[in-house]
């Protein structure tokens, strides 16, 4: 199975490491338009096999897709990252070009990919990617609540005292420092609601720093993060290339689903071979509904931006 990771920065070389630590593809190709980088990025990549012991094959290239052709997955990390102080979605004026341009570009030589989308602001460029290129709904995937539920696990596991490998829990809606909504009430500890061992305002103190998770990164690295955003990627394309059925809170387009239309949004969504398989209908509460729908008009305003590169 052959892997594209368009953008060989800090988010898409981190996913080709994984993914061939993991042996998760057999190819990996890293394409990027910095001259030599990807190149680079991969030669360091193979040069750590024979001490880790992986056989996936990585290369990298500058700017020629034809290395890239018949990819079964294709992740777009190309874009500019938030520096502290600024919001993932100011990022739409340049990263919008760019994913465009890129999605056109793969989908020449591999027609039949599935799309993933990480660059921000994600939500509206998973939407981009899939008005632009016309795809259906099912190969045009965007990556953010796996990190997101990924932080929200993390930050129950510091509140509760207890390993982070026994720790359950979802963060859907828009991949924002608004817009997400850890699911606190369905969120468990080995099995158990997390609400029998954790007060509100401590549970209320977990989701708001999850919400702000990626900031809170951006301020001490003085970009966007990388290793925990680099593996949920390689999470997800686990999960279509081995075909695992997983659920996984996904951006993908809605046609009805939790009360939206026309908008990519995060929502549980079962990942297999044919990428998004099915949208899991998880009964929300009025409040969670609530959020959702405020979520949605802060997403779809974001989307509004996008009428000059969609003409
Ligand atoms: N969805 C999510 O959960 C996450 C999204 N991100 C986003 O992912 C994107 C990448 O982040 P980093 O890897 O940290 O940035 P980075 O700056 O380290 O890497 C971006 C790479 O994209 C390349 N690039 C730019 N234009 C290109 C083009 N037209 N074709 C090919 N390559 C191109 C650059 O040369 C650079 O190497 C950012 O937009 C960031 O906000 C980052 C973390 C998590
Ligand atoms: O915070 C950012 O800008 C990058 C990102 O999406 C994340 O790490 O969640």
């Amino acid at each position: 199975m052959k892997v594209t990771i368009v953008g060989a920065g800090n988010v898409g070389a981190t996913c080709a490491d994984v993914i061939s630590y993991r042996g998760i593809a057999s190819e990996v190709v890293l394409l990027d338009i910095k001259e030599g980088f990807a190149e680079g990025k991969a030669m360091d990549i193979m040069q750590c096999a024979p001490n880790t012991g992986f056989n996936t094959r990585v290369s990298g290239i500058t700017g020629d897709y034809s290395k890239t052709a018949n990819s079964n997955v294709v992740v777009i990390t190309s874009g500019i990252p938030r520096k502290p102080g600024m919001t993932r979605e100011e990022l739409i004026g340049i990263n919008a070009g760019i994913v465009k341009g890129v999605a056109e570009n793969v989908l020449k030589h591999s027609p039949d990919a599935i799309i993933v989308v990480v660059s921000n602001p994600m939500d509206t460029m998973t939407y981009l990617t899939l008005k632009a290129t016309g795809l259906p709904k099912h190969r045009v995937i965007g990556m953010g609540g796996a990190l997101d539920s990924s932080r929200f696990k993390y930050f129950l596991s510091k509140a509760l005292d207890k390993p982070i490998g026994d720790i359950d829990g979802m963060v859907i809606g828009g991949h924002g420092d608004t817009t997400m909504i850890p699911l606190t009430r369905l969120a468990s500890y080995n099995g158990m609601p997390v609400s029998n061992f954790l007060q509100q305002d401590v549970l209320d103190k977990v989701a708001a720093d999850t919400m702000v998770g990626g900031a809170t990164l951006t301020g001490l690295l003085g970009t966007s993060a990388w290793y925990a955003p680099g593996a949920s990627v390689a999470y997800l394309v686990d999960s279509i290339l081995n075909d695992q059925k997983k659920m996984i809170a996904c951006s993908v387009f809605l046609e009805g689903e939790y009360g939206q239309n026309d908008i990519c949004m995060g929502v549980p969504c079962i990942i297999g071979a044919n990428g998004l398989e099915e949208i899991v209908d998880i009964h929300l509460s009025d409040d969670e509904k609530a959020k959702f729908a405020k979520s949605a008009d802060a997403v779809r305003n974001m989307n509004a931006d996008l009428k000059e590169v969609l003409a």
